[in-house]
């Protein structure tokens, strides 16, 4: 069977944490996550391991069911094809050739555009009919602005912050004290570190880029970049790679320490915690006190409020809304559905996250934290109830603030879209929204879905982005294609036989 049909809900595909146990093969990408596909009515479900980075099959085909006996020549060609897919160079050789090109006189400093990669005098030639450019002591220090951005929406999905973000995060820290940045897919993050300090106005800040894209290596030395992917917390460079990250996590001087991580937002959120833990482990581990937290400010739609809460529960989500250069659809300063969803989630106490004033945010006492300014504080639910930006509005019936749009149902009982399908089992699934059956035998009461009934994502609703399948809750950034939104769903894209 081909499960590409999101709208499926006959069965359900969990991520099953590693535990220690077996472990995973491995594909260009690390180790692999193992899922496990529940069909309806039926306890136990079918496992398989898929590649943890890439959510579609045409970036990494591996898939293997748990059970499948691998023969030795499979493995073994297996690792060949692993091991072909590797970046051509060391990070000590990329520094090596950074060093080497640093010295280049200004008119021999070339990039070539079609192999992203900077160029030495002795490989010229070979890109000779390649699309090359200059590139100056600036742009050096701004790969972020030399590369392309990745464009694979299902994997890489490399958004990159606008000055307006960027600054925004980078000065509230270095206000907080923050000295040292471990960049979780940050690349924009870590080079504005280091621009800063080049400066030389503020206490200079040190920072460390954990990402999947090598091409960054080319930029940065042994000490300021891994080569890593965070859903399955691996390091390509192995454990000199991993002994990086040890050193950097270590508060030897005084220095404190901050993760910021931006994941591709269809990522799915378990194996993300789950890594996110590991390194704060590591750090408290180093720390040698158990009573304290890695400080942590994870950057994702708010519609992923109570998956991130769930895998983190120290993890508060601020109205702060993060815009991206390169996504044209979601920039800051716009109203209604065309705000950007992205948010920070962070267990920094939220009072102490000055959000901008110039920008509309204020500081609501009661909640004793910052808020957008359409978010009005509602003294009958007593908090500001908005997640989305928009005002939301008080329903005495259902006794708390829902999404302007929604309107009170007498039939239902409840707030929801005017066009909701009207009425609980009498048209299909209250639970999950399937017209094949009703809410008391629906294969996904139980388990941790985001629930349609809450505010989150009303499956109906598009303005959420979010569309919710099955028990894997994938998060879509809508595409713009002319004026329809065209959802992508992920993960179920995988060919399960
Ligand atoms: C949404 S972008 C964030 C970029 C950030 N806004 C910036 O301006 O620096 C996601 C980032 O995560 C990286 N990334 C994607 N998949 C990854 C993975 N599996 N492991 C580590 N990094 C990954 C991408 O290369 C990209 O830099
Ligand atoms: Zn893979
Ligand atoms: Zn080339
Ligand atoms: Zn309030
Ligand atoms: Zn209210
Ligand atoms: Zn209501
Ligand atoms: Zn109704």
């Amino acid at each position: 069977m081909d499960v590409t049909e999101e709208h499926d809900d006959s069965f359900g595909i969990e991520v099953v944490l590693p535990d220690g146990g077996k472990p995973a093969p491995c594909c260009p990408h690390g180790p692999t996550l193992l899922f496990e596909k529940v069909a309806k009515g039926s306890k136990e479900g079918r496992r398989f391991y898929a590649c943890s980075a890439c959510r579609d099959r045409k970036d990494c085909s591996f898939f293997q069911w748990e059970d499948d006996k691998v023969s030795e020549a499979r493995l073994l060609a297996r690792e060949a094809d692993n091991k072909s897919k590797q970046p051509p160079f060391t990070q000590q050789e990329y520094c090596n050739r950074f060093r080497k090109f640093a010295s280049l006189p200004l008119d021999e400093k070339k990039f070539c555009q079609d192999c992203q990669v900077l160029l030495l005098p002795a490989e010229l030639s070979a890109h000779s009919a390649h699309r090359s450019t200059a590139v100056s002591a600036a742009q050096l220090r701004r790969p972020s602005v030399l590369l392309r951005p990745l464009d694979n929406k299902k994997s890489n999905a490399q958004y990159l912050f606008t000055d307006r973000s960027a600054h925004f995060l980078l000065d509230t820290l270095a206000a907080l004290g923050y000295r040292k940045v471990l960049c979780v897919g940050t690349p924009r993050l870590q080079e504005l570190i280091k621009l800063r300090n080049l400066e030389q106005k503020h206490e200079p800040m040190k920072s460390l880029l954990l990402d999947i894209d090598f091409r960054y290596a080319q930029f940065y030395s042994q000490d300021e970049f891994c080569h890593y992917n965070m859903f399955n917390n691996h390091f390509f460079g192995g454990e000199a790679s991993s002994a990086v990250l040890k050193a950097f996590l270590r508060e030897s001087d005084g220095e404190k320490v901050v993760m910021v991580a931006d994941p591709p937002f269809g990522g799915l959120v378990k194996p993300l915690a789950h890594s996110f833990s590991l390194i704060a482990q590591t750090w408290k581990t180093l720390k040698n006190s158990s009573d304290v937290e890695l400080p942590v400010m994870w950057i994702f739609p708010y519609f992923f409020e109570p998956r991130i809460q769930e895998g983190l529960p120290s993890l508060t989500m601020l109205d702060y809304q993060v815009d991206y250069d390169n996504h044209a659809l979601y920039k800051h300063g716009k109203t209604g559905r065309k705000q950007s969803p992205v948010r920070l989630f962070t267990n920094i106490s939220p009072r102490d996250v000055v959000l901008p004033k110039e920008e509309g945010y204020r500081f609501c006492s009661v909640c004793d934290r910052y808020v957008w300014s359409l978010n009005k504080h509602c003294a009958k639910c007593n908090l500001c109830p908005s997640k989305d930006g928009r005002e939301w509005k008080h329903c005495s019936t259902c006794g708390k603030c829902v999404k302007p749009s929604w309107k009170h149902c007498q039939s239902c009982g409840r707030c929801a879209l005017p066009d909701h399908p009207c009425g609980e089992g009498k048209e299909g699934c209250f639970n999950c929204g399937s017209l094949k059956h009703k809410r008391k035998s629906c294969p996904l009461k139980d388990s941790h879905r985001i629930n349609r009934r809450e505010n989150y994502a009303p499956s109906q609703e598009v303005d959420c982005s979010v569309y919710v399948t099955s028990t894997v809750s994938s998060a879509v950034w809508p595409q713009a294609t002319g004026n329809s939104l065209e959802f992508r769903a992920h993960w179920l894209t995988l060919t399960v036989l």
